[in-house]
């Protein structure tokens, strides 16, 4: 009997909220080529410190790996996202103006501090299979919407956000989801249910946090500077 792929069983439980992505205002836009680049510039920003922890993430996948192909599989990752996504990301901010030391030193905003540090936090507490687990929904889901955006028309010519879909759809990048993919169906192999279920539980809720971190670009989220600031006065 063939049995399921876990990554089957786990398309199921996020079919919906990805396609729901799709209907995003910031995702529509970006796709059709309308999107207001004051918001894309607050997602770049964001996006570049998001992915300073991911990358730590990462390492720390090395960190549990339990054998040679494992750890190489995540610093394959590691260096593609310090070198390739992140310079994607320096490219769009030197077209805003912004500098990648800038970039660096944005402060982390309420919905990235909450997504990078739920995934850090249950990466420490687990083993390598929750590392993965925290990770795949990141680079699939970004697999996924590349992919569709690329067959609306336009997204890949348009002047400023093409080179954005073209690089999330490349074959390349495919190439690195599938390995997750696979890495994560490796790791699930032989687990019982009720380590499944904590996976499965993971790849949900990171699933949540990339449609609020959509949704933190569209409403360029801030900190509550003035209520902070006249609590500091009435203390
Ligand atoms: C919020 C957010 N979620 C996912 C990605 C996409 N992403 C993060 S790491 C990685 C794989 C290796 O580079 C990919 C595709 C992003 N940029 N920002």
């Amino acid at each position: 009997m063939m049995s399921t792929l876990f990554t089957d069983r786990l398309w199921k439980r996020v079919d919906t909220i990805w396609n729901s992505y799709l209907d995003h205002p910031f995702v529509k836009g970006l796709g059709e080529g309308w999107l207001e680049k004051n918001k894309f510039k607050h997602w770049l920003k964001q996006d570049y410190v998001y992915l300073i922890e991911y990358s730590r993430l990462l390492a720390l996948g090395s960190v549990k790996a339990k054998d040679l192909e494992t750890m190489t599989t995540f610093a394959k990752l590691l260096y593609n996202t310090l070198e390739v996504e992140m310079d994607l990301h320096r490219e769009y901010a030197s077209q805003f103006g912004i500098t990648p030391k800038e970039l660096e030193e944005t402060e982390p905003g309420a919905t990235m501090t909450a997504y990078t540090s739920y995934m850090l936090n249950v990466s420490h507490r687990g083993g390598v299979e929750h590392v993965m687990a925290s990770l795949l929904t990141c680079a699939w889901s970004y697999n996924f919407i590349g992919k569709e955006l690329a067959n609306w028309p336009g997204s890949v010519d348009h002047e400023f956000y093409g080179h954005w879909v073209q690089m999330y759809s490349s074959e390349e990048f495919t190439k690195l989801t599938e390995e997750c993919k696979d890495l994560m169906n490796q790791l699930a192999e032989g687990k019982p249910e009720r380590e499944l279920v904590e996976l499965e539980e993971i790849v949900v809720k990171t699933s949540l946090y990339e449609y609020m971190f959509w949704d933190m670009a569209e409403k360029e989220e801030e900190w509550p500077v003035n209520l902070a600031v006249n609590q500091i006065k009435s203390s």
